[in-house]
C-alpha cells in the first residue's frame, strides 16, 4: 500500500506554510521529517490527517483522493501517535489502548471483547503487556509513549504518522521507541512517517529522510543522500561532523556538532 502527498500546499486561512510539497511512503518504509522549528512539520501531519483543508494538492493512498473519505475510513488507512500527554482522566492503559478500536466500532456500540484482545495485543507487541492495568497518567513519559503506539496499533491502520515520538524522552526511552518503531516496519509492514529534530534519529531508523527548509525548500532522499555537513549547515546554521561507526549490524552514520568558534 502507498501514501502520497501530492503537490500539496495548506496552512491556516489563506497563509500558506507549507508549499507545494510532495513524498511518498509504502508499507513497511519509515520516512523521517526534519526541519526546524515552525517550519510547517506538524501542519503537514493536519493535513494528512484530514484535521485542515489542502490549499492544493492531493494524499493518496493507493492512488485514491482520501479527501471525501469518511473520518472512521481515514483512521482505518492512517493512524496517529501524538507527543505522550497528561489525559485529565486516570484511565487504566488497556482502556486507553481500547480507544484505537473507535474506528471499527459502528455508531452507539461500544467495544467487544474481542476489541480489548486486540488492544492487548499491541501491548504485547511493544512489549508492555504488563502496564495492561497500570494508571496511565501513573507511568513515565517513555511508557505513555509507548501506550500511545499501542493504541495507534491497535487501529489496525497501515501507516502510523507519528509527531516527534522521541520528544521528552530520556535517552534509553529514545533507544526503546526507535527500537519499536524499527521493528514495526520491518515484522508487522507498517509505513512510519515521523518528525524528528534529531539527524541521529533518521540514521538509525529510517528507509527515507524529508528535509523542509525554511523559504519552503524541501529534499527528500536517503539518510545518507539527504543528511549531509553541508546541507544541516544550510538548514539549522550549525556546523556537524558525520562520521561512519562500525556496529555488530554494520556501519552506521552518526552527526555530531561542533563549535568552530568556542576557543
Ligand atoms: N492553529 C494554527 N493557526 C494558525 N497558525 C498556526 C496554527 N498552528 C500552527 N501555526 C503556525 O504554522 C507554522 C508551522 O507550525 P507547525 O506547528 O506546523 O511547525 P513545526 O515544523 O511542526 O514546528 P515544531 O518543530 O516547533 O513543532 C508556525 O508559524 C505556527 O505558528
Amino acid at each position: 500500500m502507498k501514501l502520497e502527498v501530492k503537490n500539496v500546499s495548506c496552512g491556516y486561512d489563506t497563509r500558506e506554510v507549507i508549499s507545494d510539497i510532495s513524498l511518498t511512503v509504502e508499507c513497511g518504509e519509515s520516512l523521517c521529517i526534519l526541519g526546524p522549528n515552525g517550519i510547517g512539520k506538524t501542519t503537514l501531519f493536519k493535513a494528512m490527517l484530514g484535521i485542515i483543508k489542502l490549499q492544493s494538492g492531493q494524499i493518496l493512498v493507493d492512488e485514491e483522493d482520501i479527501s471525501c473519505w469518511e473520518r472512521r475510513n481515514l483512521a482505518r488507512k492512517l493512524g496517529y501517535v501524538p507527543q505522550a500527554h497528561n489525559p485529565p482522566f486516570p484511565f487504566k492503559v488497556i482502556e486507553v489502548v481500547t480507544m484505537g478500536r473507535t474506528a471499527h466500532l459502528s455508531f452507539f456500540s461500544s467495544s467487544t471483547r474481542r476489541d480489548r484482545e486486540i488492544a492487548e495485543e499491541a501491548l504485547k507487541t511493544l512489549g508492555i503487556v504488563q502496564l495492561k492495568d497500570r494508571i496511565y497518567t501513573q507511568i513515565s513519559g517513555g511508557e505513555r509513549q509507548l501506550v500511545l503506539i499501542a493504541r495507534a496499533l491497535a487501529q489496525q491502520p497501515a501507516f502510523l504518522i507519528m509527531d516527534e515520538p522521541t520528544a521528552n524522552l530520556d535517552f534509553g526511552n529514545q533507544i526503546k521507541v526507535l527500537n519499536q518503531i524499527k521493528k514495526l516496519v520491518r515484522n508487522e509492514n507498517l509505513g512510519v512517517i515521523m518528525t524528528t529534530h534529531f539527524p541521529n534519529d533518521a540514521f538509525y531508523c529510517a528507509s527515507k529522510v524529508a528535509v523542509i527548509e525554511k523559504g519552503n525548500a524541501f529534499r527528500i532522499g536517503t539518510a545518507e543522500e539527504v543528511i549531509t555537513e553541508d546541507y544541516l549547515k544550510t538548514v539549522y546554521g550549525v556546523d556537524v561532523q558525520i562520521i561512519s561507526i562500525g556496529d555488530k549490524n554494520g556501519g552506521r552514520r552518526v552527526c555530531i556538532p561542533f563549535s568552530s568558534n568556542c576557543g
